[in-house]
């Protein structure tokens, strides 16, 4: 059963035999959670690791665990660019404006911050406030760019981008949710030479490729595992013809190395990546030598051993590893069967 072109699916048992789940406490609320779960494995090719949301539907899931046996059994991509270090943006999770000194302050040498906005509950107002104080920490040579989460409709998008340009932004991250809408806003905000990216566009839609066809973005956002692995985010950029920027999914550092990974192996790279976010966790599955949180705005591109310590002080309660390992079998057995209709379908089945 092929996973990629270089991989056959490992069994069930191979990956049950070694999971271990971990519980780490995020420092600051990111996405409305406060910890990170994550399942770690060894593949012959080193750790990987599977961390799709706790919300995620088991069809959506099954992607990153095509993303992580891919990074755990195929060779790594070679980097044509020779890159062995990746710059790197800090990110901003939607805190009070008085708390963005102290959040930014775990970020070593980021000259580029990501800014979340259009929080639920909170007002645009919030997000100016925000925005300001990150351009004080970062004085006027560094870069900002937001991230809307889709949360906005055209007319908002319009009216924040307005709000927000005198920051002087680098790009606005999903603005809107569907193409069309992306399409809109593009198109009303390009006299300011704003430009759009796709995120949710490209890593939740059925076609990953329907928003570059559609001229509704100027940037793609690529995240290894939730796309099915480093080749196949590769091949979408490839496809794309557009400008990418490697972001997490919010991973340890064993599934930051997969993102560093894509990142070497991307042909150009003109923007700081979104892969320094081992900086909102309170801990590790590595141990600091090896862990890929930024040191001078930079992470190297390699693959960190687990610490069989931090791998015990985060244990996940034992009713969520077995939640887990059953979210393994449920989305093994989904790759197991796109791998099987495969075989007697020449049209490869995607599961992006
Ligand atoms: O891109 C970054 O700076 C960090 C990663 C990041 O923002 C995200 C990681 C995981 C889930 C997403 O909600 C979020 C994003 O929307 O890009
Ligand atoms: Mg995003």
């Amino acid at each position: 059963m092929i996973v990629d072109d270089a991989v056959t699916l490992p069994g069930l048992d191979e990956i049950l035999d070694r999971v271990r789940v971990v519980a780490i406490p995020l420092h600051t609320r990111f996405r409305g959670q406060t910890v990170r779960e994550i399942a770690v494995f060894e593949g012959p090719e080193g750790w990987t690791e599977f961390s799709p949301f706790p919300e995620y539907e088991d069809a959506e899931a099954a992607a990153w665990l095509r993303g992580a046996i891919d990074f755990g059994w195929a060779p790594s991509a070679p980097s044509p660019a020779g890159r062995t270090e990746i710059m790197v943006n800090a990110t901003l999770p939607a805190v009070p404006a008085d708390e963005v000194e102290r959040v930014l302050a775990h970020y070593d040498g980021c000259r580029t911050v990501k800014v979340k906005v259009a929080e639920r509950g909170q007002t645009l107002d919030d997000d100016v406030a925000r925005v300001r104080a990150a351009r004080a920490v970062l004085g006027a040579e560094g870069r900002i760019r937001i991230d809307a989460n889709a949360a906005w409709n055209v007319d908002e998008a319009e009216h924040a981008i307005h709000r927000l340009c005198e920051f002087d932004l680098e790009y606005v991250e999903q603005p809107c949710a569907s193409i069309e809408e992306l399409a809109e806003i593009r198109s009303r905000v390009a006299y300011m030479g704003i430009p759009i990216a796709a995120d949710e566009s490209v890593r939740k839609a059925s076609d990953p490729l329907a928003v570059a066809r559609a001229g509704a973005a100027d940037i793609l956002i690529v995240k290894a595992q939730p796309l099915g692995g480093v080749s196949r985010a590769l091949a979408i950029v490839r496809e794309a013809g557009l400008p990418a920027v490697v972001s997490s999914a919010l991973e340890s550092s064993v599934g930051i190395a997969m993102g560093a990974q894509l990142a070497a192996a991307l042909p150009s790279l003109d923007y700081d990546c979104g892969l320094a976010t081992v900086d909102l966790f309170e801990g590790d599955v590595v141990a600091p030598a090896q862990s890929l949180v930024p040191r001078g705005g930079r992470i190297p591109v390699r693959r960190p051993e687990v610490d069989s310590d931090l791998l015990a002080r985060y244990q996940a309660s034992a009713e969520r590893t077995d939640w887990w390992r059953a979210r393994l079998a449920r989305c093994h057995a989904l790759l197991a069967a796109a791998a099987a209709s495969d075989l007697v379908d020449p049209e490869p089945t995607s599961l992006l």
